[in-house]
């Protein structure tokens, strides 16, 4: 049985123009000690999708549907007294994606961190989590001292390890790592991502781990899942995400992320902007951006469909992987793309479904 079992999870913001979708119908398990990375632009709902599971969410976000089954217990019908008591930072923590302001700024971050300890772990003294805080803090590089300094007195590389130590403090089976080392300058931030895989080996804990880089993932995560639009897209082992996709948006990040292994590429960008959630409409959410739409993509929501074991893509065109694959390839495929207004598209028929799409990509140079 899987650690984690989200069937249909639907989260929605309460907003002036109606609700945001933020997460609109996923489903995703993960087993004990396994890595699942979730990739996608800003705003596609990586994070309320995390944030969902230990319920750390504002005011007006709202479960509007769906199952969190959390190594049996149903997470959504715990009272979050409950939630807090049994599940958040002993069973599941988060590590976000801005540590200050995880900290309460008039507190020491010893203090916090021996209060979480104490609070979840009975009999423990107020020496022996202090002793625990120091020794965490020795392990992630820290100087043990510095228990006693409060969050502002802290760089923000320094922050970042401290609530890493918070978030493992208890030895929780699931971590929730929110774009961890984003706010971090690039030397500090592998370092960090070293860190923290050592850590969550040593307790063996599973992780989703939120980037919008394709490289942290595929150096970090054993599957990927990609988000788009409130959706997950695709999901697959990382080597199935990186080597051989399936969706155009995962085939249009790809290209935006450069390849270590090879000098020549060029970084070919996805024109457009991500749906508007309040009112996504039917049909692909990815259709106003994707070289590939065709009429059923505007009109008929796709449906998850496995393609090889485990790998799941929402395309009606995914089957035709040799072409999309080369295609996608070419920036002239991107900068041809649509971009278009649903409704114009739909209502003025500018979709070209005879294939004369393809006859121009193939033409097309990369270098154009
Ligand atoms: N408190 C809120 N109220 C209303 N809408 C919100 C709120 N928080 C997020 N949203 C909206 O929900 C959608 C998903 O946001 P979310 O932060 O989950 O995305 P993300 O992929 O994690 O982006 P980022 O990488 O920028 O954090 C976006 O459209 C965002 O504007």
């Amino acid at each position: 049985m899987s650690l984690l079992e989200i069937r249909d999870l639907k989260t929605y913001y309460r907003a002036d123009g109606g609700w945001v979708r933020a997460t609109d119908g996923v489903s995703l398990s993960i087993d004990r000690g396994e890595t699942v990375g979730l990739v996608g632009e800003s705003g596609s709902g990586k994070t309320t999708l995390a944030k969902s599971i230990i319920r750390l969410f504002p005011d007006n976000a709202e479960i509007h549907g769906g199952s969190i089954d959390y190594d049996g217990t149903e997470i959504t019908d715990l009272s979050d007294k409950e939630l807090r008591r049994r599940i958040r930072w002993q069973e599941i923590s988060m590590i976000p994606q801005n540590a200050m302001n995880g900290f309460d700024p008039v507190y020491t971050v010893g203090q916090q961190i021996v209060q979480v300890i104490r609070h979840h772990e009975e009999g423990v003294s107020k020496a022996d989590a202090r002793d625990r805080a120091r020794d965490l803090f020795d392990e992630l590089g820290i100087e043990p001292d510095r228990i006693d300094d409060y969050p502002h007195q802290f760089s923000g590389g320094m922050a970042q390890r401290a609530m890493i130590a918070l978030a493992l403090a208890l030895g929780p089976s699931l971590v929730l790592a929110d774009e961890p080392t984003t706010a971090l300058d690039v030397v500090i931030q592998d370092r960090i991502l070293e860190t923290i895989k050592e850590k969550q080996a040593e307790i063996d804990s599973a992780m989703i781990m939120i980037t919008h880089d394709m490289s942290v993932v595929s150096e970090t995560c054993d599957r990927i899942a990609v988000v788009y639009g409130g959706r997950i897209v695709e999901i697959a082992d990382a080597r199935t995400i990186i080597t051989n996709p399936r969706h155009p948006y995962t085939l249009g990040l790809r290209n935006a992320f450069p390849d270590i292994s090879d000098d020549d590429q060029e970084l070919i960008s996805i024109p457009g902007t991500p749906p508007d959630l309040v009112d996504p409409g039917e049909g692909c959410r990815f259709a106003p951006r994707c070289p590939f739409a065709e009429e059923d993509c505007w009109e008929i929501t796709p449906e998850p469909q496995e393609y090889e074991p485990g790998h799941f893509v929402e395309c009606h065109r995914a089957d035709e992987i040799d072409y999309l694959q080369s295609a996608a390839g070419e920036k002239s495929t991107w900068q041809d793309a649509t971009t278009g207004d649903r409704d114009a598209v739909v209502d003025g028929g500018i979709v070209d479904t005879s294939g004369a799409d393809a006859t121009e990509t193939e033409g097309g140079s990369a270098d154009e």
